[in-house]
């Protein structure tokens, strides 16, 4: 196995440039309540805070700076997007059975439409519709010198059970030390060839762009995220994703009207 922790002899590929990639080819089984009829829209066309899911994804990636598009991996067949285009994002049809599958066709998208193996990709989930242009940013700051890239996260905040279960019901196995277990989150950064070679000898079943890099020998840069970069994944994500999102509305709203009220006056004095 290579020790990344050690100097790397090879000297860094040039620098590339940056593409956002967006699996959306999910159904979203784990958000639809017991008992509650298959919706209409997969979860990522659901409204949050009165706007299709994705579309709060989608401008967090418009809203970033440097990146040379975005292209958004959707089902055969789905023409969600066709009716509600985002600025600098293209949609392709490379959905495939799982998550794997429809990055995997994202990348040989990216590469045909004339992206280089060496440029980078962040490859983004479309349920995690709270991230923000800063998180992203961050992101590339923290792995565009670095040899592999990496993925935010977000350090384990409770104690960690283990269960076992068994006739009466599921009981804790053990405790486990957390100290050094954080919880994977998008966007995950990495050279486009590299990920692509990773993820096809991985197969389907990795479950994250890191897991194929790590099962390559290879160590990801973990960089911390925030609590709210959750996914929607159950019935309850979508009420939290929606007030979190609501908050932030009502507070971009406030500093505007703070603006108006007091804008920069030439005696610095702000009411005159
Ligand atoms: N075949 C698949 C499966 C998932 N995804 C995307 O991968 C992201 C993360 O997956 P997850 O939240 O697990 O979504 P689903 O697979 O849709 O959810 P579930 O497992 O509950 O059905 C989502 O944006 C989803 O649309 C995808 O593009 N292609
Ligand atoms: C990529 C991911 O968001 C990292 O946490 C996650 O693994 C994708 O969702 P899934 O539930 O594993 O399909």
């Amino acid at each position: 196995m290579t020790d990344l922790l050690a100097p790397s002899p090879v000297p860094h590929p040039p620098q590339g440039r940056f593409w956002g990639l967006v699996p959306c080819a999910g159904v979203g089984l784990r958000a639809i309540a017991p008992g509650s009829p298959t919706p209409e829209l997969p979860k990522q066309y659901q409204l949050v805070a009165g706007q299709p899911m994705v579309l709060h994804t989608l401008a967090a990636f418009a809203g970033t700076a440097g990146l040379a598009g975005t292209l958004v991996a959707v089902a055969a067949g789905d023409q969600f997007l066709a009716d509600h285009p985002v600025t600098g994002c293209f949609v392709v049809p490379c959905g495939g059975p799982n998550r794997a599958d429809t990055v995997r066709g994202g990348l040989k998208a990216l590469l045909a439409q004339g992206a280089a193996q060496h440029d980078w990709v962040l490859v983004h989930d479309a349920a995690r519709c709270l991230i923000t242009p800063q998180q992203i940013r961050n992101l590339i700051d923290a792995c565009v010198d670095d040899a592999v890239g990496g993925l935010l996260a977000h350090k384990l905040p409770d104690t960690l059970k283990t269960a076992v279960t068994g006739p009466t019901g599921v009981r804790v196995a053990a405790t486990v030390d957390r100290s050094d277990k954080w919880l994977a989150q998008t966007p995950q950064m990495f050279r486009i060839g590299p990920l692509l070679d990773a993820i096809s000898r991985a197969g389907a079943a990795v479950t994250d762009e890191a897991s194929a890099m790590e099962a390559m020998g290879l160590r990801p840069k973990l960089v911390p995220g925030g609590a709210q970069n959750f996914k929607v994944t159950y019935p309850d994500d979508f009420a939290l994703a929606a007030a979190v999102l609501s908050q932030r509305g009502r507070a971009t709203t406030a500093e505007r009207f703070q603006g108006r009220r007091n804008p920069p006056s030439a005696s610095g004095n702000p009411f005159f």
